[in-house]
């Protein structure tokens, strides 16, 4: 089997207890000597007692050497054992440190390109996956080096023949591995691969199940995944066959029987023959049985280091991840004035996402992104909070480039509210008193109510202390509402929200608008709308296509433009509300310079547009 690289990055991060390690190894030898050794002394003791003109005090010599390396062996390997699980522990813990550490200062938006799945998988499975390698499997391989050779050492000096002889089976057993192995590696890409396949149809089937079963789909779905197992079936069974008879047989001629049929057989021919006296056989009959036997427990060993090599790698590979460059002497900010100038961004190789962005957020107004979907609106947002840093271009908060400022102090300063709000398993009072943990009740029901999901939360028995997950499960519009009250509690002065309102039912989205005007007297509010009838009363509009500004102003000035706004608008009206057919007329809106003697609605006296509309479909347009 090969060893993968996996043994550099294992190297690196055993390298901090390596002296510990050094130590258990060396006290695993003591004890893998000092066994073959007692059993050398019950066969010295044997030969001595078996001997013509016994020597009673070399019995005795030999018990007493059995009596003491027997426990030596016991107490030393138990030494070792304790020596590897402190190291282990420091390890682990020392590796979920870094690990912490690392994902605390890597971009956030790093965590967009994985699941939390992976995240686990590394910071927990992986570090636990190396547990095995570290405690037991290098005083394994320690005790499968050292007790062969001890044995067959004295074994070779108690007779060279019959000692060379006891080789043969521990020569025989590693090539006859060695070969069943080479065999299995060649395969082991194909493994995988059928592995994956399997997988991926089991997800496919599990995760669709709803949508495969809805579209009458269940039936072909299951017959990928039928492919999948008997593909893997077919692969296995050859993969099995293939390296069966060489395993079978690496492990028959190192079993007891085979290796005392081969070393005895001639061991009693010699003494028939006169060519030994009978009772030196006797150390052949007990130690070359264990001398080829390490061959057998090989196969888990190289198992287990590859495992946690691979392990390593990945905990290697995630503690190599950049870290997000901070500035050395931070900057001081000044107001929340938000600032793109000649933004240009690109994913990591991709192609440009945002391009020659300019665009200034004062306090106290509201920007609204609007944009065809995969224009960029996520990703310019994302850049304030320094999700990513910027390819050309700077953006700045209080006239700091975020590059500038501490991670600490931007995120005091940007708080956001983005699709995945990910809620803790903690009360929905800790919840929302997230970056102020000592906020009074009163602060955290007052933000509560602002962002309308106070009502939700005293419905339950447990109120504010519900924890979510356990006592209460949230809707996704709920689950953003109390993101949102959040946010508000947090206070921090620039506010970023994207598609804040997706998930909001009609009736409470409303309320949440106005929670989200009310937050934004003071603040730099910058939200990302799908549904522009949420956005008119934004104090600037910034439309985006494909990552350029197309288009900016206020809704009614948009509205008299031919442009990318005025067609969104129509066609989110025309496919949102087919109760509104005047509004596909929307080419003759160059007559809109007379809506502002429209009269004032009295919900909404700032909104004429909204007045303009009838009450049921303020709720019903669509999404792009
Ligand atoms: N993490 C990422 N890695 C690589 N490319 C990405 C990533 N996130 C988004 N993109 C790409 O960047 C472009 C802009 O995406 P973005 O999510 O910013 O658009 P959007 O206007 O917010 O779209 P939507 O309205 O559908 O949410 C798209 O082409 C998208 O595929």
């Amino acid at each position: 089997m090969r060893i993968p690289n996996p043994v550099r990055p294992l190297a690196s991060l055993l390298a901090p207890l390596r002296s510990l390690l050094v130590v258990a190894v060396a006290l695993q030898a003591v004890s893998s000597v000092a066994a073959v050794v007692s059993l050398i002394a019950v066969a010295e003791a044997a030969q001595a007692l078996l001997a013509a003109g016994r020597d009673e005090d070399q019995v005795w010599l030999w018990v007493a050497v059995c009596g003491t390396t027997a426990p030596v062996s016991l107490l030393t390997a138990s030494a070792a054992v304790t020596l590897t699980h402190v190291g282990d522990a420091r390890l682990q813990l020392r590796l979920r440190r870094a690990l912490a550490d690392r994902l605390g200062r890597v971009p956030l938006g790093w965590f967009a390109r994985r699941g939390s799945g992976e995240v686990k998988k590394v910071v927990h499975d992986d570090v636990h996956a190396m547990h095995y390698l570290v405690a037991h499997t290098l005083l394994d391989i320690t005790a499968v080096i050292v007790v062969p050779v001890t044995a067959l050492v004295y074994l070779i000096v108690a007779d060279w023949r019959l000692g060379l002889l006891s080789v043969v089976p521990l020569v025989a057993g590693i090539w006859l591995f060695a070969r069943a192995m080479a065999e299995a590696g060649t395969k082991m890409a194909d493994y995988g691969r059928a592995a994956t396949e399997i997988n991926n149809a089991v997800v496919e089937f599990v995760d669709g199940i709803a949508v495969v079963k809805t579209f009458g789909r269940a039936r072909s779905a299951y017959e990928r995944f039928s492919r999948a197992a008997d593909a893997f079936h077919d692969f296995f069974s050859r993969w099995v066959a293939a390296t069966t008879a060489m395993t079978t047989a690496s492990q028959i001629v190192v079993a007891p029987p085979a290796v005392l049929l081969l070393v005895l057989g001639p061991g009693i021919a010699l003494v028939v023959h006169g060519g030994m006296p009978a009772p030196e056989i006797i150390p052949f009959a007990l130690l070359a049985p264990g001398v080829a036997g390490a061959v057998s427990n090989i196969g888990t060993r190289l198992q287990a280091l590859r495992t946690g090599g691979v392990a390593a790698a990945s905990v290697a590979g995630m503690l190599g991840t950049p870290p997000l460059p901070v500035s050395d002497s931070p900057r001081m900010t000044e107001g929340a004035t938000v600032e793109l100038r000649g933004v240009s961004f690109a994913y990591e190789g991709g192609p440009s996402v945002l391009d020659g962005i300019d665009l200034v957020l004062a306090p106290g107004t509201v920007t609204a992104l609007v944009g065809p979907s995969g224009a960029g609106k996520s990703t310019l947002a994302r850049l304030v909070p320094r999700f990513f840093d910027v390819t050309s271009g700077a953006v700045t908060v209080g006239g700091a480039d975020v590059r500038e400022l501490d991670p600490g102090t931007l995120y005091g300063l940007v708080g956001f509210v983005f699709q995945d709000v990910g809620l803790l398993r903690a009360s929905v009072a800790d919840n929302i008193a997230l970056a102020r943990p000592d906020a009074p009740r009163e602060a955290v029901v007052e933000a509560a109510r602002a962002a309308q999901i106070h009502d939700r939360v005293v419905r339950e028995p447990a109120g504010y202390d519900a924890v979510v997950g356990h006592d209460v499960t949230f809707s996704l519009g709920e689950q953003q509402r109390i993101a949102i009250a959040r946010a508000l509690l947090a206070d921090a002065p620039v506010l970023v929200l994207d598609e804040a309102t997706a998930y909001a039912d009609p009736h409470a989205e409303d309320a949440v608008q106005r929670a989200l005007s009310a937050a934004a007297a003071g603040r730099t509010l910058l939200v990302i709308a799908h549904r522009l009838a949420s956005v008119r009363e934004a104090d600037q509009i910034i439309v985006l296509e494909q990552g350029r500004i197309v288009q900016r102003g206020r809704h009614t000035e948009l509205l008299r433009e031919d442009g990318r706004y005025r067609r969104m608008w129509a066609a989110q009206h025309s496919a949102g509300q087919p109760e509104l057919p005047e509004l596909p007329e929307l080419p003759e809106l160059p007559e809109l310079p007379e809506l502002p003697e429209l009269p004032e609605s009295p919900e909404s006296p700032e909104s004429p547009e909204r007045a303009a509309l009838p009450a049921q479909g303020r709720h019903k347009e669509a999404r792009t």
